[in-house]
């Protein structure tokens, strides 16, 4: 199946039951699904299974940052998974990624690989708290072509800097971005955000939404309140 929507629904649960029941409100067809660190620890690999055998493609959010080998293995795993798509820190550097696009490349289905430069939740100040005297959109940039030069399809940055990574790395670098918010939603610890319409203005390639939709009162009708407003 070829879905169209951009849309990606963080499912951030302790436990495989909300996460599954959330999932049943979902439309496979109108949207993929996502599992980070919180589920995945909870649950492992079955909850990946368990929500591909409901027709959704899975963005499997473990953002593995480590040595080029161990990461390199990880991406395997996700690969034999059957994941729709995985990813790593890009500022595990250029041999790091390297070592995952080579790891993939032996598998005989490869995910999409995508690298990860600055956290949606952080601005120049937390940048400066960690000795980088840069805007969000330069380290963004520098992140996204040192990606791109490492062989991955894209990156996770936020909806601001699409149009920039787009100058930098080419129209068919993907760009995954969280930090997405309804006008009717809080921003709660996300910093560098954009409503869905100004995302999809700006270009990105998919948006993963959480908190917006899995706490709305009606989940369903959020999501489908959200695809609506992109039309
Ligand atoms: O830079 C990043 C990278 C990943 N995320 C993840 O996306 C979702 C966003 O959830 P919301 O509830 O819509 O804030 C969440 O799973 C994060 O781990 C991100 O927000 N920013």
């Amino acid at each position: 199946m070829t879905i169209s929507s951009p849309i990606v629904v963080a499912l951030d649960y302790p436990q495989a039951a909300p996460a599954l029941a959330m999932a049943d409100l979902l439309d496979p067809s109108a949207c993929r699904v996502k599992v980070g660190k919180e589920l995945y620890t909870a649950e492992g690999p079955a909850i990946v299974e368990n929500l591909m055998k409901k027709g959704f493609e899975v963005f499997l959010d473990l953002k593995f940052h480590d040595i080029p080998n161990t990461c390199a293995k990880a991406v395997g795993a996700a690969a034999r998974l059957g994941v729709w798509m995985v990813n790593v820190h890009a500022s595990g550097g250029r041999r790091m990624m390297e070592a995952a696009r080579n790891e993939l490349d032996k598998q005989s289905y490869q995910p999409l690989l995508i690298g990860v430069t600055v956290l949606t939740s952080m601005d120049a100040s937390d940048l400066a708290d960690l000795g980088l005297d840069v805007t969000p959109e330069q380290q963004v940039a520098r992140l996204a072509r040192l990606a791109k030069t490492s062989g991955l399809d894209g990156v996770v940055c936020s909806a601001n800097e699409v149009g920039i990574i787009r100058e930098n790395c080419g129209s068919d670098f993907l760009t995954v971005t969280p930090g997405i918010r309804p006008s009717w939603s809080d921003n709660q610890d996300q910093k560098r955000v954009m409503t869905p319409e100004e995302a999809v203005a700006a270009g990105v390639s998919y948006m993963v939404i959480g908190r917006p939709i899995t706490q709305a009162a009606n989940p369903a009708e959020a999501c489908a309140r959200i695809l609506a407003s992109l039309a």
